[in-house]
């Protein structure tokens, strides 16, 4: 407290001349004189306002426009420019938002211009035609904050900041909801059939959903519009448009996608590609091809997505994940599931693996710069990360055991599914009442060592994470590349509870290049410009079982976290490269005889079982797992080169 003439000073001053005694001090007003011992509120001199309006008038300066505009626009061709600018922006999202069916649609007002309707009513046909729905473009975090708390029913300000909010009835993705377009091109290029995310849609039904979801929006007197970037690297930046009905919505694509400066949204243009959340909706049951309320449809040709009956956040940004993974490897570029950072000496690793396998947790490391958490691409430059922000777990998380991430949970950061105590809006990250799957989406900027811009060299060390719940992987094993490529194309772990809809127990999944979920193109395309770039750039690849040691899931436990960050350290110091190895058993991996700050009895998992037979029994089970699934993928070839596949085949576990 700071102690000045004109405050009441109840304590003394904090310049350490306060008297000792409490009853002076209550007499003690600092240097000025003071000539009554009561203080009044009239001290200061009055506002600049005759009303209580006029007051609240003065409260909110003009933030519009907030810099420093272009050179011709500086040169002072401004205003017309401007007038322009706003009205294509405008047609822009009001196209967006309009009916294909119909020759008129609701009028679309911007918020911030209230007489500007852009959308001629020349045929109000339907009562529909003659609704204004408000569009707010862009919001800061700060105004979503106000529309979410004020008409979110289930939003509110934690302890720290962030705001928490509930997803609905879906807490995890719907996989068996994804739908793709299949037009005659998507037929040739996408993966299709067996093993495929990708469950096909025609271009019909997908209108009927588009048409369905766009009503909803533009029923709604608010709808939120995010026009952001994916992709750091700047020649292969997308334009993504997201139209959502939550502000939560509109929030977590704010802090997930690359946020454009004023001068970026001031040219901003059409986008390359839109979703249209309307999430709070539900599919019609009894349209072609939908099998529940939910359908999460994607149109390459027409380059949108549409969200019906599921509020998971998490679709919006896998969906757009999607898009990356078919638009990328187009153009010679590499798209990832994978987390990514990068040491003092400009040391990369990337840290494949499915979800709650740890990218998210072992990417953000104090020793060393984050580029991203969750997807990535990996181009001739380097590697650069898709999004702007990560999206954390959050079970059990602990300022201890994740500081960074902890510390990250603050104003602007949304908080998915988490319980809190109703007085204190302390969060309790142990009470999984809604779900296990509680997620925090936090700017990366909110991380204190994140690379920005987000991009990088070509990585050293790639990273395989697997959580195996039978606990007889080894906590870390060095790869041959056509080991990495066996493990890569199997993307195995036993999924954590939550993520995806309906799993709430651990259990042993295959899923292709670690995302199954998410690939647009056969599994071995990815797999094949993972090979060459690895080979191109000499980067090692190794296999760090997250997951249970000691025994299997109900028996041993989760290898601690401090130790996985130890055999990681090692991985990034570069000692573990050139460590003493030997050969285990079955999957022929190559295990380290030590590692700094590891229980060496751990490393060799046969150890760490008390029963020896049980050991046995386990590791030749999850190896017929493993032959089995690997089976589909044995008669493709990968890269056309029929050595690196007959290598990759044999890099498999080898039992009778
Ligand atoms: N040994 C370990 N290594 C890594 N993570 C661990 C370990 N033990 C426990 N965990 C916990 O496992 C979880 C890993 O989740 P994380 O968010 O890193 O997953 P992710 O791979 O990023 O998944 P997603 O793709 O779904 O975001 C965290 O909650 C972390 O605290
Ligand atoms: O997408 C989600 O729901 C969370 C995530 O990162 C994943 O599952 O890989
Ligand atoms: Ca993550
Ligand atoms: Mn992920």
């Amino acid at each position: 407290m700071e102690a000045n003439g004109e405050a009441c000073v109840l304590n003394g001053g904090s310049n350490g001349t306060a008297p000792k005694s409490s009853l002076s001090a209550i007499k003690t007003y600092g240097k000025k004189k003071m000539t009554a011992e009561v203080c009044h509120d009239d001290s200061a001199p009055s506002v600049k306002a005759q009303t209580i309006d006029e007051l609240h008038s003065l409260q909110k300066k003009k933030s519009r426009p907030s810099t420093p505009k272009s050179a011709a626009a500086a040169a002072g061709v401004f205003s017309v420019t401007e007038e322009n600018r706003q009205k294509l922006q405008l047609q822009s999202i009001s196209a967006s938002l309009a009916s294909l069916t119909r020759e008129t649609g609701p009028k679309v007002k911007a918020v911030k211009q209230q007489q500007d309707y852009l959308t001629p009513a020349t045929l109000n046909t339907s009562d529909s035609a003659l609704k204004f729905t408000h569009v707010l473009h862009n919001l800061s975090p700060a105004e979503l904050y106000e529309h979410a708390v004020k008409y979110e029913k289930s939003s509110f300000i934690t302890s720290s900041g962030a705001l928490a909010t509930l997803s609905g009835a879906k807490t995890g993705r719907s996989p068996r909801d994804r739908r793709v377009v299949k037009d005659a091109a998507a037929a040739g290029e996408l993966w299709w059939g067996k093993g495929s995310p990708n469950i096909e849609m025609d271009e019909h039904t997908f209108l009927v959903n588009r048409e369905r979801a766009v009503d909803y929006l533009n029923s709604l007197d608010n709808v939120f519009i995010n026009d952001q970037f994916l992709n750091w690297d700047p020649n292969n930046r997308i334009k993504v448009r997201i139209v959502s009905a939550r502000a939560y919505h509109s929030l977590f694509m704010h802090n997930m996608c690359i946020r454009p400066s004023p001068e970026e949204l001031e040219s901003f243009g059409s986008p390359d590609f839109t979703i249209y959340n309307a999430g709070q909706f539900p599919c019609n049951r009894y349209t072609h091809h939908m099998t529940s309320s939910t359908s999460i449809d994607i149109n390459l040709a027409r380059r949108e997505m549409v969200i019906l009956g599921t509020q998971y956040a998490g679709e919006m940004k896998k969906g757009l994940f999607s898009v990356m993974h078919y638009l990328m490897p187009k153009r010679g570029i590499l798209s990832l599931h994978s987390g990514c950072n990068m040491g003092k000496s400009g040391d990369v690793a990337l840290f494949f693996g499915l979800s709650g396998t740890g990218k998210t947790t072992l990417s953000t490391d104090r020793k060393r710069y984050l580029i991203g958490d969750d997807e990535h691409c990996w181009s001739d430059a380097g590697v650069s990360n898709i999004e702007g922000g990560c999206y954390a777990k959050c079970v059990d998380l602990s300022t201890e055991k994740e500081p960074d991430i902890f510390n990250a949970i603050r104003f602007g950061t949304v908080l998915e599914n988490v319980v809190f105590d109703e007085h204190s809006r302390e969060v309790d990250y142990g009470d999984r009442s809604v779900t296990e799957n509680t997620r925090a989406s936090y700017p990366i900027e909110f991380i204190p060592n994140a690379k920005i811009p987000c991009n990088g060299p070509h990585p050293r060390n790639v990273i395989l994470l697997a959580c195996d719940a039978f606990g007889v992987l080894p906590p870390v094993s060095r790869l041959s590349l056509a080991q990495t490529m066996y493990h890569f194309i199997s993307g195995y772990t036993a999924l954590v509870a939550g993520t995806e809809d309906g799993i709430k127990e651990p259990q042993a999944t295959f899923s292709a290049c670690f995302g199954a979920a998410f690939i647009m193109l056969h599994p071995t395309k990815y797999a094949a410009m993972l090979a060459e770039k690895m080979m191109k750039f000499g980067a090692t690849g190794w296999l760090v079982n997250t997951g249970w040691c000691g025994g299997r899931y109900g028996v041993g436990s989760r290898i601690k976290l401090a130790y996985t960050r130890k055999i990681i350290d090692g991985i990034h110091a570069g000692g573990l490269l050139n460590a003493e190895y030997k050969k285990t058993e079955v999957f022929g991996l190559e295990i380290p005889a030590a590692v700094e700050g590891v229980p060496a009895e751990i490393l060799d998992p046969v150890n760490a079982w008390a029963d020896k037979e049980a050991y046995r029994q386990t590791l030749l089970k999850l190896a017929g797992l493993f032959k089995k699934n690997f089976a589909v993928f044995a008669s493709y070839s990968i890269n056309g080169d029929t050595k690196l596949t007959e290598e990759i085949l044999a890099a498999g576990p080898l039992f009778d």
